[in-house]
């Protein structure tokens, strides 16, 4: 059997039928992947110059939401452009999601080395991925569904957001969702918190690690972190298993919940692998004329009537705003660009959830075996369930906290992940995540070989320090410059360094203990004469890997004018005419959470608005 599994012949004589059999079975299988995608979207045949009463730029978390909504209206003429094309099979598959990270489906943005923090990954710079695919980030996601808290959105409301009280946030959600979750629907009272009937399928992963979960979930009870059935009620020092943008073991991308359902109208036309250059505006009436698109290595200009819409993202929105004339015009000079309007927040103030991992080795769990592993590849295309089911680098198990004495609202969020004991490619998939570099990852893959791993990666969720986009030229093709500036504020440090202590805890539990778990440091030359878990220790570590949620927000944020944001609340574009920005770069202020179902929502709300401001 052993030899079987090491590419050595098979031996035995064979009359044929058994391996014909085996050939045959594995070519059912092997096309049954077929089943999982959808076809391809059709693809519209345009002629330069042709318009439409509205333009969505980009079709991810959010703009996927927009041209849906917008071409229920059967009057309005709607063009979605894409760079990229459709998703790959591998975004519908949840145990897949690390491959495309770095790959064709991923615009690969990197941070700026600032030479101070982050030192101890690669280059020194971040990895800001982002999905370039029929539904954005969110075919590229961990597919975790957080609405965040009430406070989040009232803090927006209270900065003059006026459309956006709490009310009308919640009911946005639950225009999105489709609870799913048995367990849920089973409660009223959660049942009654969410969606039914909108077009996001909203479900638990049916993860494989449930039985180790079970334990941290008691153990994070032992540190005060108390288990409750839905974070998104209860999310101060709560833990428990999140939602997923996923059910029945499939992805659910923005694009599976709202643009195949509407791919047929007539009225909603579609170009992929199409980048917008830039949105043209009149010089002396600041109207919004259409965009310039490059397709094929063409170049092609669509008008509008009524209004552009960029949903391209917190990177490519700034970009696109700035390649078009709205910017710093200091900036924009500098860049050889014309300033049509000067808004001197575009790219500024920007959001990013910082975070910092705690690695715990012990004595579980276990590896699977190469046969469990091929089975459970098979068994996944039969049942949907297994290790594919869910995403391949977190589980579904998180806890909300409060460093700050009696705070009725979370400052930090936990993430468990765990890496059974020699996980394959466990290094390769940390240098297209988090990207950490060769020093510490050998340490880690040598302890792996005799240890599991329980990874607790701590989100930084409402940092104070900002970082800023730039342009690095006036080629469209030419990624930005980002300056993430992580922890560049003491109080973030402060923050993260307590919220370090508290959690790093766990590891004095009962079932820690049980499993001769102890705290791994990290191998980082800067850090490694400091004593373990103290203060200093955690303050150096926080410094040299801080990385990304890749949540990056504001960079085109709403409020009350031009002097301290670049949208209005109804998300039009201040001093431009016929022009919005749809997305994340749009929230004021984080959200206590992951950011795909705020982006979602926002896509839900924005539209309304634009239709509102078009007398529908
Ligand atoms: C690796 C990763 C993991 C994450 N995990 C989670 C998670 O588990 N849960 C969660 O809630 N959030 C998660 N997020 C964050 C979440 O997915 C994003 O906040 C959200 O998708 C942002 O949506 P958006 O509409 O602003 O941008 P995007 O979804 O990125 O969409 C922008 C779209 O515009 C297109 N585009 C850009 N420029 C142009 C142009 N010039 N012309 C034409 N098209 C253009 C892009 O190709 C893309 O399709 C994750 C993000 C990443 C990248």
């Amino acid at each position: 059997m052993a030899s079987c599994f090491s590419n050595a012949p098979c031996l035995t004589p064979t009359n044929g039928a058994a391996p014909l059999a085996y050939a045959t079975a594995l070519q059912y299988f092997a096309a049954a992947q077929c089943f999982l995608t959808h076809n391809l979207l059709p693809e519209a045949k345009l002629k330069n110059h042709d318009t439409f009463d509205f333009i969505v730029v980009g079709a991810g978390s959010a703009g996927s939401v927009v041209a849906s909504r917008l071409s229920e209206n059967k009057n309005y003429n709607v063009l979605l452009i894409e760079a990229g094309g459709d998703a790959p099979l591998e975004s519908d598959i949840p145990g897949f999601v690390g491959s495309l990270y770095e790959s064709d489906y991923d615009w690969k943005y990197h941070t700026e080395n600032d030479g101070r923090t982050s030192q101890a990954i690669i280059n020194g710079t971040v990895g800001w991925n982002k999905g370039k695919m029929f539904g954005g980030s969110s075919s590229m996601n961990s597919m975790y569904y957080v609405r965040g808290d009430d406070q989040d959105y009232q803090t927006w409301y209270d900065q003059g957001n006026k459309e956006w009280s709490v009310d009308e946030v919640k009911r946005c959600f639950k225009k999105s969702e489709n609870l799913l979750d048995k367990e849920r629907l089973s409660n009223p009272k959660i049942s009654e918190f969410y969606g039914h009937d909108g077009p996001l399928n909203v479900n638990r992963f049916n993860s494989t690690f449930n039985e180790y979960i079970a334990k941290i979930l008691e153990a994070w009870e032992e540190i005060g972190f108390r288990n409750v059935p839905d974070l998104n009620i209860e999310n101060v020092n709560t833990s428990g298993y999140l939602l997923a943008s996923a059910t029945g073991g499939v992805r659910q991308s923005t694009s599976k919940a709202y643009v195949i359902p509407a791919e047929k109208r007539s009225n909603l036309k579609i170009l992929k692998h199409s980048l917008v250059t830039k949105v043209l505006i009149n010089k002396k009436n600041k109207k919004t004329e259409g965009v310039e698109v490059e397709k094929g290595g063409k170049k092609y200009v669509f008008y509008t009537k009524r209004e552009v819409i960029v949903s391209a993202g917190s990177v490519a929105s700034p970009q696109l705003l700035m390649l078009s004339g709205v910017g710093n015009a200091d900036h924009l000079s500098e860049k050889g660009i014309t300033p049509i309007v000067h808004s001197p927040n575009v790219g500024q103030n920007v959001q990013d959830h910082a975070v910092v991992p705690i690695f715990i080795f012990s004595d579980e769990p276990n590896e699977s075996s190469l046969p469990e592993k091929y089975l459970s590849y098979v068994d996944y295309l039969v049942t949907r369930a297994g290790p594919l089911a869910h995403d391949d680098i977190g589980t579904d198990a998180s806890a909300f906290y409060t460093t700050v004495e009696g705070a009725t609202y979370p400052n930090i969020q936990t993430i468990l992940v765990v890496y059974p004991k020699n996980t394959p490619g466990l290094k390769e998939g940390f240098s297209h995540s988090f990207r950490y570099n060769d020093t510490i990852m050998d340490d880690i893959v040598e302890l792996n070989k005799d240890h599991g791993i329980y990874l607790f990666v701590l989100n930084l969720l409402h940092p104070v320090s900002r970082g800023h986009i730039s342009l690095k030229s006036k080629n469209p093709h030419d990624a930005p410059l980002i300056y993430a500036n992580y922890l560049s504020d003491e109080t973030d440090v402060e923050t993260i360094v307590k919220a370090l202590k508290m959690s790093s805890k766990i590891v004095d539990t009962e079932y820690f203990k049980s499993i001769n778990a102890f705290l791994g440091r990290m191998n980082i030359p800067a850090c490694n004469e400091l004593e373990l878990d103290s203060d200093e220790y955690w303050r150096c570590v926080s410094i040299n890997v801080v990385s990304t949620l890749w949540h990056p927000v504001r960079s085109c944020m709403m409020g009350t004018d031009i002097s301290n944001s670049v949208v209005d609340s109804r998300l039009r574009v201040h001093g431009v005419k016929g022009l919005r920005v749809v997305d994340a770069s749009v929230i004021p202020s984080t959200t206590s959470g992951n950011t795909n179902a705020p982006t979602i929502m926002i896509g839900e709300r924005g539209s309304e608005l634009i239709l509102e401001d078009n007398n529908y």
